[in-house]
């Protein structure tokens, strides 16, 4: 299994990384919560740049992401235009979309982007490619906010994402009941065990779901969004107690 590195941590190695998302619609309110957040450490930080209100001013988002690097140091960032189709708070173009995160990639100052998977294939490797070329790590990702595909869908999904040539394939589905918490850590026992030869991120959201943030180390899932304020989707716990539980389960491992 490879792991990916980046700045000074390894995700897929020991403890899933803790990642904290950042929701803030001004430059201000974007800064104070990497202040925030610097403060109390983390893994790693998601900039959803979708609730940003300057987003499509590419030349606003850079100058923003330059102050970001600033305030978090040595935290690595990953950089995320969540749609609204999957979830997220605004749509946009694809070509803007892949603009947008080829551009983000040169700048240097994020070390991950995310790009959804059904973006479209060619538009998925566009960024891949603009991204390694320029050494920045990328997360595939797939929402379903709707509902669990059956566990074979979703193992199918993250092997595309890895087909596709995503450093870290990653799903997060809803549960309608209990099952379907099962179904998604049985497919990601299933791909991470058969299929992976990189890390995985899997998450099964909401309350009914919420075990699948803690367990990532038993059955397979590499990183673990908790919030540290507003959240960013349902189930997401808060980051000190996310750090209790994992550390907690990785002791008696
Ligand atoms: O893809 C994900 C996962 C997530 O939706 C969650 O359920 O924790 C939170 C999002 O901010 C992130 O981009």
């Amino acid at each position: 299994m490879n792991t990916v590195k980046v700045r000074n941590i390894e995700i897929g190695a020991g403890i899933p990384k803790i990642c904290v998302p950042i929701v803030g619609v001004t430059r201000n309110e974007i800064l104070d919560a990497a202040k925030f957040i610097a403060a109390m450490g983390t893994d790693v930080v998601e900039w959803r740049v979708d609730w940003y209100q300057d987003v499509f001013n590419f030349d606003e988002v850079e100058k923003t992401a330059e102050e970001l690097r600033k305030a978090l140091g040595d935290t690595p960032i990953l950089f995320t235009f969540r749609t609204s189709k999957e979830g997220g708070e605004k749509a946009i173009k694809t070509a803007d979309y892949v603009e947008l995160n080829s551009k983000i990639a040169k700048t240097g100052y994020v070390d991950l982007v995310d790009i959804e998977a059904f973006t479209g294939d060619d538009a998925v490797k566009q960024v891949i490619s603009a991204a390694h070329s320029c050494g920045v790590k990328v997360v595939a990702s797939n929402h379903d906010f709707d509902k669990t595909p059956e566990k074979d869908e979703i193992v199918k999904r993250l092997r595309k994402m890895q087909e596709l040539g995503a450093d870290i394939p990653k799903i997060a589905v809803m549960p309608q009941n209990k099952k379907d918490v099962l179904t998604l850590l049985s497919a990601t026992e299933e791909m991470s065990t058969e299929y992976a030869d990189r890390p995985i991120i899997t998450m099964s959201m909401a309350g009914t779901g919420v075990i699948s943030r803690l367990c990532g180390e038993v059955f397979g899932s590499s990183l673990t969004f908790g919030a540290a304020g507003k959240a960013s989707a349902p189930g997401q716990m808060g980051v000190e107690d996310l750090k209790t539980v994992l550390s907690l389960l990785h002791k008696s491992l």
